[in-house]
C-alpha cells in the first residue's frame, strides 16, 4: 500500500507513539502502521478511539478522585478505557469512612452504574492510596510512595480547597505546597509520560482579557510557601488582603500560585494545564443524551412529565429509570455538590433566593463536568504523545463560542421551575436580578430577611424550631462569595482548546466531544434543575403533580395577601387623606367613563 497524502496529524501521532513495536517486526514502517491502524480502528466491527486506545494498560494516578470533577474523570475512564491497568487514588477518610469504604460507596452510585457493564471488575481496577494534602510531605507511606514512583504513568492532579473563604494558609497548603509535592513526586517517576493539573480559568480574574499563559505573580510562590511555615495566624490573615489584592478570595489567589510552581517544574516534567470556568451539572454523559437540539427544545423534559404524570405515583424516579422511563431520551445533570449555581439554584427553586444582585447581560460562563473531563482526557493523550515543547495550557470555557448571558439563564431557571418545581418550597419561586446596590439590600431585607423572621416566628410560637433565620444566614454568606462572579465578565482565549479539537480523530471527537459549540442552553438549563431534584435533593418525580398543587397554593396565598395588604392600606390612606379620596373618585370615574365608551361604540360596531 502507498500513501500519496500526508497521514492526519491524529493517526500520524498515533502511529509515532505505536511505530517501535512495528518495527521490531522487520515490516515497512509505513505498512505495518497502516495494519496496526486498521487493527486498532476496526475493533469488534467498531472504529476504535485513540483516546482511549491510549490508556490502555497504563497506571494512572488521580488526586480528588472523591471530588465532583474526579468522580467523572474516574468514571470515563473507566468506561472508555476499561483494559487500563490501574488507577492510583490518593484519598483520605472522612465522615467516618475508611478508604476502601468511601470508595466502594462511589462506585456502587447511580453514576457508575454504565461502568459495571463495560468493566464489571471496576473494583479491582481502583487502587486506593491514603494521603492528607494538607500534610506538608502528603502523608503517603514509604511503600505505597514506592510504588507509586516506580509505576505511574499518567497523573491527573484534581484535589484543591474549592472554598472562597479558605484561610490563606490552609489554601497555600492544598493548592501550592501540595502541587508542589506531586511535581516533586513526579519528578521521581521514571515511567511518568504526562501530569495534567486542574486549575481554575478564574485563576487571573483580577484581568479582563486572559490568555492561554501563565500570568507572574507579584510575590514568588516559594516565598510564600516558606512564610507559611513561621507566620502565625494573625499575621497571615493580617496579610491575606494585600496578598490576594484585587483578586475575591484566597482560592482564585492560591490556584494562581499553584500555575506559577506548575510552569517552575515544566523544564524537567511533560506537564499541561487546563483552566475550566464554572463547572456544572453533566451535559451528554454518562447518562442518556437528549435528542431535542433546536426547536424541538425543551421536548424531553415535557416527555418525561407527560410520562411522569401518566405513571402510577407510587413509581420512584429510580424505578422510572429502570422501566426505562426516563431513558426515552431524556438526559439527566448529574452533580453531587452545592458549589457553583447549585445551591443558589435549589434556594431560588425553594423559594428562598429572591434577589441576586448580578450583571444580567455579563457572561454566564458555565461549562458542563463531562465537558471539562473530555478535555481532560483528550489533553493527557496528547501531551504525553505529542510532548509540546512548552507547557500548554487549555481554557475550558463556553463564553467565547457559545455565550449565554446571566439574564437569559436565569429566566430559564425560573421558567424550569414551572415544569419541574422542587418539593416543599418557603414561598413561591420568584428570583429577581438587581443591578443596583440600594435596590438589593431593599429586595433582600423585604424577601429574604423579613419572610423568614415572621416565618421562625411563626415556628416558634406553634412550639417548632426556627430554622429560617439561620440559613438567610448561610445564604446571605454564599451570596457575598458568589456575586462577584455573576457581576463581572471575562473573555477566555481558547487557541489551544480549539487546535486540540482539529487534532483529534473524527471518532475521538464524537467519544471525547468537548465541543461546546453544540450545547443547547434551554436543554442543559433544565436538565440541571431536574438533575439537582432528583440526586442533589433525591426527590421522586412522581411527586412533580403534587409539587405543582403546591406552587399553585402559594401562588393564591401570595396573590391573596397582597390583595389584602393593598386594600387595607387603601382603606387606611382614604379614611385619613382628602387628596386620597380624590385619587379614588377619579379613577372609580375614568374606568366608568372608559367602560361606557368602550360599551357605546361596541354596540355602533354590532
Ligand atoms: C436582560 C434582562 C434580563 C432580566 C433577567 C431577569 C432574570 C431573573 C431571574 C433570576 C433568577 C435567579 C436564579 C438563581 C440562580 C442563580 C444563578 C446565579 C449563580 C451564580 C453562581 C456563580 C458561581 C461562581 C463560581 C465561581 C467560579 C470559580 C469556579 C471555581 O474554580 S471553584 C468551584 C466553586 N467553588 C464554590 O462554589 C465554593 C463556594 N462555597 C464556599 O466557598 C463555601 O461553601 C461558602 C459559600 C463560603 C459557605 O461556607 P460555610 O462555612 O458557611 O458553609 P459550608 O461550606 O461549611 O456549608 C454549610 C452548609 O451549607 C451548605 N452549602 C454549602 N455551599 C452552599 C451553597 N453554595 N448554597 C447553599 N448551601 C450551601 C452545605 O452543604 C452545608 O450544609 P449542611 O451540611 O446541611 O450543614
Ligand atoms: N467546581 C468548579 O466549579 C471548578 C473546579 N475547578 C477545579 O477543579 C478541581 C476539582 O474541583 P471539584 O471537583 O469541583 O472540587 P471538590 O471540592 O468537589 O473536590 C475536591 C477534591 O479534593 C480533595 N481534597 C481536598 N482536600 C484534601 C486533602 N487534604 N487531602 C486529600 N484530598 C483532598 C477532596 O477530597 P475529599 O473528598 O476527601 O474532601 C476532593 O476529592 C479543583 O482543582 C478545582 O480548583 C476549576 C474550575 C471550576
Amino acid at each position: 500500500m502507498r500513501l500519496t497524502q500526508p497521514l492526519p496529524s491524529f493517526l500520524a501521532s498515533s502511529l509515532a507513539h505505536e511505530q517501535p513495536q512495528c518495527l521490531l517486526r522487520g515490516t515497512s514502517p509505513v505498512a505495518s502502521g497502516m495494519n496496526f491502524f486498521l487493527e486498532l480502528w476496526k475493533t469488534k466491527g467498531r472504529i476504535m478511539s485513540m483516546i482511549a486506545a491510549y490508556y490502555k494498560n497504563k497506571s494512572i494516578l488521580i488526586t480528588g478522585a472523591t471530588g465532583f470533577m474526579g468522580k467523572v474523570l474516574m468514571e470515563k475512564l473507566l468506561r472508555t478505557s476499561p483494559d487500563l491497568k490501574v488507577i492510583y487514588i490518593l484519598m483520605r477518610p472522612k465522615a467516618g469512612q475508611t478508604l476502601p469504604q468511601r470508595m466502594l460507596q462511589i462506585l456502587s452510585s447511580k453514576l457508575f452504574e454504565k461502568v459495571k457493564e463495560v468493566c464489571p471488575n471496576m473494583h479491582e481496577k481502583i487502587r486506593p492510596i491514603y494521603a492528607d494534602l494538607g500534610q506538608s510531605d502528603l502523608a503517603i507511606s514509604k511503600e505505597d510512595m514506592q510504588e507509586l514512583l516506580s509505576c505511574t504513568n499518567i497523573i491527573f492532579h484534581c484535589a484543591a480547597t474549592v472554598r472562597f473563604d479558605e484561610p490563606l494558609r490552609h489554601a497555600v497548603q492544598l493548592n501550592v505546597t501540595a502541587t508542589q509535592q506531586l511535581l516533586l513526586m513526579a519528578s521521581q517517576m521514571p515511567k511518568l509520560e504526562v501530569f495534567v493539573h486542574i486549575s481554575t480559568a478564574f485563576s487571573n480574574c483580577n484581568l479582563k482579557h486572559i490568555d492561554e499563559v501563565i500570568y507572574p505573580c507579584q510575590v514568588e510562590p516559594k516565598k510564600i510557601i516558606d512564610s507559611m511555615q513561621w507566620l502565625d495566624d494573625a499575621i497571615v490573615d493580617e496579610i491575606t488582603p494585600k496578598l490576594i489584592g484585587d483578586r475575591p478570595n484566597t482560592y482564585t489567589y492560591t490556584k494562581a500560585l499553584g500555575e506559577v510552581v506548575v510552569q517552575q517544574e515544566s523544564e524537567n516534567l511533560n506537564i499541561a494545564i487546563i483552566r475550566p470556568s464554572i463547572v456544572g451539572a453533566t451535559w451528554q454523559e454518562p447518562f442518556p443524551v437528549s435528542p431535542a437540539p433546536g426547536p424541538q427544545a425543551g421536548l424531553h423534559v415535557d416527555l418525561l412529565l407527560a410520562q411522569t404524570s401518566s405513571c402510577p405515583s407510587s413509581f420512584s424516579s429510580h424505578e422510572m429509570l429502570d422501566k426505562g422511563v426516563l431513558l426515552a431520551g431524556v438526559s439527566l445533570g448529574w452533580v453531587d455538590n452545592l458549589n457553583g449555581p447549585s445551591g443558589l439554584i435549589i434556594a431560588a427553586g425553594k423559594g428562598l433566593l429572591r434577589s441576586v444582585k448580578a450583571a444580567p447581560m455579563a457572561v454566564a460562563d458555565l461549562i458542563p463536568v463531562d465537558t471539562v473531563v473530555n478535555l481532560t482526557l483528550a489533553v493527557g493523550w496528547y501531551t504525553a504523545v505529542h510532548r509540546p515543547q512548552s507547557t500548554l495550557i487549555y481554557h475550558c470555557t463556553s463564553g467565547n463560542l457559545n455565550p449565554c448571558n446571566w439574564g437569559k439563564m436565569g429566566l430559564q431557571i425560573m421558567a424550569s421551575f414551572e415544569k419541574i418545581p422542587y418539593e416543599k418550597p418557603f414561598r413561591r419561586p420568584n428570583a429577581d436580578f438587581t443591578t443596583n446596590t440600594f435596590t438589593n439590600q431593599y429586595w433582600k431585607a423585604v424577601s429574604h430577611w423579613a419572610p423568614a423572621i415572621m416565618y421562625d416566628l411563626y415556628l416558634q410560637l406553634t412550639g417548632r424550631k426556627p430554622r429560617f433565620t439561620k440559613l438567610m444566614n448561610r445564604l446571605s454568606k454564599t451570596l457575598s462569595m458568589l456575586e462577584y462572579f455573576v457581576n463581572h465578565s471575562w473573555e477566555w482565549s481558547t487557541s489551544n482548546t480549539d487546535m486540540l479539537m482539529l487534532e483529534l480523530s473524527p471518532e475521538d471527537q464524537r467519544v471525547f466531544n468537548f465541543d461546546i459549540r453544540q450545547l443547547n442552553w434551554l436543554d442543559y438549563i433544565e436538565n440541571y434543575v431536574l438533575g439537582i431534584k432528583k440526586y442533589l435533593l433525591k426527590e421522586d418525580m412522581s411527586g412533580i403533580p403534587k409539587a405543582r398543587q403546591q406552587l399553585k397554593k402559594l401562588r393564591n396565598i401570595h396573590y391573596f395577601f397582597n390583595t389584602a395588604l393593598f386594600l387595607i392600606t387603601w382603606r387606611l390612606l382614604i379614611a385619613r387623606s382628602q387628596m386620597a379620596r380624590n385619587v379614588w373618585l377619579f379613577i372609580v370615574s375614568f374606568c366608568y367613563k372608559f367602560l361606557s365608551y368602550f360599551r357605546a361604540s361596541s354596540t355602533l360596531k354590532a
